[in-house]
């Protein structure tokens, strides 16, 4: 039954594609790995990674029981952990771990297919204590942790609580005559509930709860609690720990709950490099809150990058399939062609491809500016949070958002095949659609970037700097006129921008409007919020126009061959022609398009998936993912997709049988008895 059906030649219409194109992918993957070095650094990891992984095991992981994922991918993540630390010692003995760096990135995709229970510990949870920890906190248990000597989550959304953080009801009170605080989730709703990993694959956690000293609450600080015992793995007294259950995706990730009661840890244990309370009860505070939410501010900067490699993968999977799948001859009596020839399919495929690249290009920028924040804090200075935080939400919000109505076009790209859990595009789908989810929900975090906008507009009518991604706001209140729109690009950026600033305008004046008449500051916010929410998603879309049309006309371009740059403005005007077209409602509203100008966006967008056509499957190949890590029967580089379909369902357990029980035990019986 298991005999592979798969040919070991590549399907004749995908080489074709490859020997076509106008450029040389491999420019192309070393550009998106940030340089040959390091596009040569991460394949030979991913070789070392892979060299013994059995791709139809990772298959496999679809038949299992929810249990089952869940030891398999502890397996799976400790044997990456392994492999990584080796090849650490190997190639670079005493040097600086990177590591853990690689751990929950895209490299581990293929190992980990359902999620790395591990993954919040190094994304979120070493971040967090690095940043959080006096330096001896961090060498008594941080380092520990960063070692992988002991293991642990981030615990902060309760049952009740995820969004309201000051709604937190878990409390740690302080007890000067132990030195020790007590730990409680005094109501159900006040259990601990999501936190990967928490269930079943960590001892510790990083625990948020509203510090109180003598019954006054100081707001919600942050506390590493032992939750399992180092040697047996048993819940310590008063804990009361497990998974959550069966989730949509992410499902080896033992998602978990945490109750608590009089859980007792050392004074020691509340993260004290800012807010501090020392042995006689006495609080410091810390200059400013929100550093308490500096983890979060870290992990939503690296969604954008995350979503954009996401969508990048499922077009490299609906390319290829494009590619080699072929149906309904465009003219009577001529072949069936291939499907990527249909013009309405180029819609389906390349504009993903240029929203992934829209998206890491946002979040390169997104990221140097987190590192800068990064070293600002260091040095005690805290001016730029602010932006900070409204850019990072706002490439949160638009990354997570497009990679996953992205990844569902694409899934109707593949028609029936699409559907199969084997094309892994559910799998990807499930992955893209949390992150609107987890780090914050998106419309919250765009409510957020709301109330940015609201201080930007007002500070900008004061007169006062503004920050650098809000200037263009400052810019339209000098000159309320847009001019003549002639379509290129750094018009259309300026269009955006501008389509942006005066949503923000109009927000400004219906809150102003309601707080005149009497309505508070938070009922006001509220009946704002459509329009708030509005703004904001159009603030993002302009930051991600200017950093796309910077990247491909800016200085970089003379280190590119032309050829290759081409390709990159092809998809530059593709992506900046579908969403100036996906935004018209908005821009109409502001800006004088005639007739004409919407004929000339038609015709353009027309004529670049035309000049994109021959060169789709170049560039998913350059987006440099292997098989394992694509995962999926349609997808890969061979493009033997019908015979990866067929060996797929001929694996199926159900096929490992001629006649199933139920037909002896139910089928038959019933067909037989005239009941
Ligand atoms: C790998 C996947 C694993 C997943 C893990 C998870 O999901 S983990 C769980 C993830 N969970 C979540 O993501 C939970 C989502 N919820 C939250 O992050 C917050 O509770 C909130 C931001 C929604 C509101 O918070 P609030 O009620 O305290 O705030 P407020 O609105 O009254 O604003 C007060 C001021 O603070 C400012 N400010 C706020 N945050 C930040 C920041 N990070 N930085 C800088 N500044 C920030 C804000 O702009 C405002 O400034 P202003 O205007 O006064 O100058
Ligand atoms: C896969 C996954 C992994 C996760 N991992 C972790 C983890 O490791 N650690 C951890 O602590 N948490 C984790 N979480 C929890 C996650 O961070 C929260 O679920 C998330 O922050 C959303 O909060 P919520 O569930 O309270 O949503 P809610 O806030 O209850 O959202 C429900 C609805 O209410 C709306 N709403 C709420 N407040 C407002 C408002 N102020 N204005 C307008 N509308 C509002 C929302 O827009 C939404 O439509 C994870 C979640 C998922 C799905």
């Amino acid at each position: 039954m298991s005999t592979s059906v798969i040919p070991k030649s590549v399907n004749p219409d995908l080489q074709k594609e490859r020997d076509g194109a106008s450029f040389n992918s491999e420019e192309f993957a070393a550009w998106w790995a940030g340089g040959e070095e390091p596009l040569k650094f991460i394949r030979n990891v991913r070789e070392y990674l892979y060299k013994d992984v059995d791709l139809n095991e990772m298959l496999q992981i679809q038949n299992m029981s929810h249990e089952d994922i869940n030891e398999f991918s502890v397996r799976t993540s400790i044997d990456a952990a392994k492999k990584l630390r080796r090849l650490q010692e190997e190639r670079n003995p005493g040097g600086e771990d990177y590591w853990p760096n690689l751990y929950d990135s895209r490299e581990m995709w293929g190992l980990t297919p359902a999620g790395n229970p591990f993954g919040v510990m190094y994304v979120m949870v070493v971040k967090a204590l690095q940043a959080q920890c006096t330096p001896e906190q961090y060498e008594d248990f941080g380092k520990r942790l960063e070692r992988f000597e002991i293991c642990g989550t981030y615990a902060q959304t309760e049952l009740g609580h995820g969004t309201y953080l000051r709604g937190l009801e878990t409390r740690a009170d302080f007890d000067p005559k132990t030195d020790e605080f007590i730990l409680n989730t005094p109501k159900i709703s006040s259990y601990k509930f999501w936190p990967g990993g928490l269930g079943h694959a960590s001892n510790y956690c990083l625990v948020m709860a509203q510090l109180y000293i003598n019954n006054q609450s100081k707001g919600p600080h942050m506390f590493f609690v032992q939750v399992r015992d180092e040697e047996t793995h048993e819940p310590m007294p008063g804990v009361h720990i497990g998974d959550i259950g069966k989730k949509m995706g992410f499902i080896g990730v033992n998602n978990g709950f945490l109750g608590m009661k009089d859980v007792r840890i050392p004074r020691t244990r509340m993260l004290m490099r800012h807010a501090k309370v020392n042995a006689d009860g006495s609080y410091v505070s810390s200059p400013t809150n929100v550093l308490t939410y500096f983890a979060m501010v870290r992990t939503r900067c690296l969604i954008g990058r995350n979503s954009a490699l996401i969508l990048s993968a499922a077009s490299t999977i609906a390319v290829r399939y494009s590619a080699v799948r072929r149906q309904s001859p465009i003219n009577p009596k001529e072949p069936e062609p291939q499907i990527i020839d249909h013009v309405t399919q180029q819609l389906k495929l390349f504009p993903e491809i240029a929203t992934s690249l829209a998206h890491r290009l946002a979040s390169e920028y997104l990221w140097d500016m987190y590192e800068e924040t990064l070293v600002d804090i260091g040095n005690g200075k805290y001016e730029r949070l602010p932006e900070l935080h409204s850019l990072s939400c706002a490439l949160k919000v638009t990354s997570s958002m497009d990679s996953t109505a992205g990844i569902e076009r694409l899934r109707l790209a593949c028609g029936g095949h699409g559907y199969l859990t084997s094309s892994n595009l559910s799998n990807l789908y499930v992955f893209a659609t949390a992150a609107c989810t987890y780090e914050g929900e998106n419309t919250v975090l765009l409510l957020q970037i709301g109330r940015f906008l609201m201080k930007s507009w007002n500070s900008a009518l004061s007169g006062a700097p503004l920050a650098p991604t809000v200037s263009y706001l400052a810019e339209v209140q000098k000159n309320p006129e847009f001019g003549t729109w002639t379509g290129t690009w750094e018009n259309m950026v300026k269009a955006m921008e501008y389509a942006a600033a005066n949503k923000t305008r109009l927000a400004f004046k219906s809150l102003s409007n309601r707080l005149l008449r009497g309505e508070s500051e938070g009922t006001a916010a509220n009946h704002t919020g459509i329009e708030l929410t509005q703004a904001a998603e159009l603030h993002g879309r302009a930051f991600i126009f200017s950093s796309f049309t910077a990247e491909v006309t800016g200085p970089k371009s003379k280190n590119r061959s032309a050829a290759f740059n081409r390709v990159l403005e092809n998809l530059l005007e593709l992506y900046l022609v579908k969403e100036t077209l996906n935004q018209l409602s908005n821009l109409l509203r502001f800006i004088n398009l005639t007739d004409s100008d919407l004929t000339s966006l038609q015709d353009r967008l027309e004529t670049v998936l035309t000049k994109l056509r021959p060169d789709a499957v170049a560039i998913v190949d350059g987006f440099d993912f292997n098989d394992q890590q694509l995962n999926s029967t349609l997808g890969a580089f061979d493009g033997n997709a019908y015979e990866r379909i067929f060996d797929a369902a001929l694996r199926n357990p159900m096929n490992q049988k001629s006649v199933p029980k139920s037909f002896h035990e139910h089928l038959k019986p019933f067909m037989k008895s005239n009941i």
